[in-house]
This record gives C-alpha cells, structure tokens and sequence, in this order.
C-alpha cells in the first residue's frame, strides 16, 4: 500500500477536497454508529500511516484519542463511476486499519462546522495491518473485527453490521473521486471506542485472518 489520503467531510469545500484528492489517495470512512443518507468522508494523508513496530503518537493538541478497528479495503484497479455490480473487481484485497481520532478535537470541529483535518488526518492517525490477499476474506460482508487495550476487549463487531456495503462505497466515492491502485478505504467502526494514554498496547484483529499491535507513545 503506497498511498496517501487526507481528510474532509461531506460538508468539506468542494475545490479543497478535490485538490488534496488530485495529490493524494483516499481513506474514507463510513461510520457504523453514524445513520445518515449517504456515507460520511474524510481523508488522511501517507503520513497517518504507521506499522507494527512503531508507535501511535497521541498529537500534542489532544487529550481524548479514541481507537476505531475497522476493515479497510485495498484497491486492484482503479476507476471512475464504478456500478456496484462491478465494484469487487477493483478490489485487490484488505488491511485491518485503526482509525485513530482525536475525539476532543472532533468534537469541536463537529460544533463549529469544521473539517475534520486535524482529528483525523495526523500523524500515525491510521495503523494498518500487513496486506491481505482478496482470497483470503471471501465474504467481506461478514468478518469479524475486535480490539483490546492493555489485554481489555474493548471493541467488537461483524461488518454485517455495517451502514453501506462494500460495493456501495466503491460505486458512491468513485462518481467524484477516482480510485487508484493502492488507495485504501475504511469502513467504519463498530461500538465500543474509547480513549487511550500514552504506554498502553493496542491489540486489534479480523478473525481467523490477522492480528497486530500497536503502543501508544505521546509526541514529544
Ligand atoms: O460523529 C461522530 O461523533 C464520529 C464520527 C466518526 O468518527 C466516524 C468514523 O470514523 C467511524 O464511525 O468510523
Ligand atoms: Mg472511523
């Protein structure tokens, strides 16, 4: 996965988010939780990426940084206006992701009718898995997705439970944005999301698929 993303909303400007997206690749996140007529989007850049081994970092400007494990789906092969009959072709697999968000900080933004740039897109803001082949999860529809902090099941859920099908995602983002190889989406999280703080260890995994683990370090 080399790509990148950045963040908006659906009540991000327009001519923004299609600057950044021209640049960058796209993470887009669909809540569980969140019910409303049509997906809910943000990006994150290549920096919010981070892999075992290295830490998350809670950004200096937060003291409420909040896990989100969710499903995210690798793109094979781009395109533009996708049906959704078509969409699993352009699927080349998937990573377990954590939409790592800084609530305190979202929270704001939500009230005073801001992007979510700052919340959502930092630095080690999205944790990823190894890539997993397409073969290896058959029915994307149904895995099941958990995650612990300091070994306490904090979060656990089926993405039967999600808002949007995959297919629907693929179709709707890509009438405005097209997807590229590479690009990554996320699908939203289940219940469950709380705070971490500085020195406890994330575990997170999809089911009979992968697992990975994270620590969290507070930036200096
Ligand atoms: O509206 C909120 O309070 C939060 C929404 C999100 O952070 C959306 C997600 O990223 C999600 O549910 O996965
Ligand atoms: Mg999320």
């Amino acid at each position: 996965m080399d790509l990148c993303f950045m963040t908006g909303s659906l009540s991000m400007d327009t001519d923004t988010s299609k600057r950044e997206a021209l640049n960058n690749r796209c993470v887009i996140q669909p809540p569980f939780k969140l019910r409303t007529e049509e997906p809910i989007l943000f990006l994150k850049p290549p920096s919010a990426y981070v892999r075992e081994g290295s830490p998350v970092l809670v950004p200096r400007y937060s003291s409420s940084l909040h896990h989100e494990v969710e499903l995210g789906v690798v793109i094979g092969k781009g395109g533009t206006a996708i049906p959704q009959a078509a969409a699993m072709e352009h699927v080349a697999g998937y990573a377990l992701c954590l939409d790592m968000t800084a609530r305190d900080v979202q929270d704001v933004c939500k009230a005073k009718g801001l992007p979510w740039t700052r919340a959502k897109a930092f630095n080690t803001s999205c944790p990823v898995s190894d890539f997993i082949p397409k073969e290896r999860i058959p029915d994307p529809g149904n895995v099941k997705l958990w995650l612990k902090v300091n070994d306490q099941l904090r979060q656990s859920g089926c993405t039967s439970q999600m808002i949007f099908s995959i297919p629907y995602l693929i179709s709707y983002i890509s009438e405005f944005i097209t997807l590229e190889e590479g690009d990554l989406i996320l699908t939203g999280t289940p219940k469950g999301v709380s705070a971490v703080q500085e020195r406890d260890e994330l575990q997170a995994g999809i089911e009979d698929v992968v697992t990975m683990s994270f620590r969290v370090d507070r930036k200096e």
